[in-house]
């Protein structure tokens, strides 16, 4: 579970998060929808440990991690799937799987992910263990990206615009992909510009407009009816101002 609470942050004085209240429970998806600028990498950022919020808190499954340095969320379970995937042209699959894995011990969080079991999940990386992250298409880049966050076992996992630039195809592939993660029992943190991919998977559905959060939806609701949050969207000015 992820308790957002007053989350507030930016960059050099300037706020661009403003006191953001928001919950993803355990083995849920949701997603946090925006046009450019609304603030969705840095909520992600600040909540991964990367910016250093001003105020409010950031708790994971009751413990307060507010101020904690990425690497020490990353070990108290909290993976990151930055936008633009950063893989590294040089290395094949095999090499990247192999620096990000890490044997957990016990961890308490269920079974750990090997790179065996990420292999499992995503046969379509498993065929390209041997090419270089140069190699791959933009799809099976975005499926090494997760992959590298799933060996960390996150019990929340944060996901940057996971189908950025993705063929239709590859992005139902994403979105099965995020639905079974959570029906593993992952808090699922999505940011996206997009409402059709929030629709698609999440429970809960909250619009970020200039850093604060302007309307939140019920997924189930906007499956059936996606008009609401359409026009939440349309009404949203398009950049943030801090
Ligand atoms: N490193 C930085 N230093 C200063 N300002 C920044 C920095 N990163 C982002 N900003 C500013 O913060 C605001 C929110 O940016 P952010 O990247 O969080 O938005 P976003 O919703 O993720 O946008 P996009 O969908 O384009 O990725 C913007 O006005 C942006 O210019």
């Amino acid at each position: 579970m992820l308790e957002l609470s007053g989350l507030t942050a930016g960059y050099d004085g300037g706020t661009v998060l403003h006191g953001l209240d928001l919950t993803v429970p355990a083995g849920t998806v949701h997603a946090v929808v925006g046009h450019n600028g609304a603030g969705k990498s840095t909520l992600v950022h600040t909540v991964a440990g990367l910016l250093r919020p001003t105020a409010g808190s950031v708790r994971v499954n009751g413990t307060d991690v507010t101020g904690r340095p990425a690497h020490r969320l990353a070990r108290t379970g909290v993976g990151l799937v930055p936008q633009g995937r950063r893989v590294f042209a040089g290395l094949t699959v095999d090499e990247h799987l192999r620096l990000s894995y890490r044997p957990p011990g016990d961890t308490g969080r269920g079974p750990a992910w090997t790179p065996d079991r990420v292999l499992e999940l995503l046969p379509r990386l498993a065929e390209r263990r041997t090419n270089r992250g140069a190699d791959l298409s933009g799809g099976e880049q975005q499926m090494l990206a997760l992959a590298r966050a799933l060996l960390g076992t996150p019990r929340v996992l944060l996901l940057d615009e996971p189908t950025e630039g993705l063929a239709p195809v590859l992005v139902r592939q994403i979105h099965e992909l995020i639905v079974t993660l959570a029906e593993d029992g992952i808090a699922v943190l999505l940011v996206s510009p997009s409402p059709a991919l929030a629709a698609s998977c999440a429970a809960d559905v909250t619009v970020l407009t200039s850093g604060r959060v302007t309307e939140r939806f019920d997924g189930a609701a906007v499956r059936a009816d996606p008009s609401a949050l359409h026009h939440a969207l349309a009404l949203a000015p398009a950049r943030a101002a801090s």
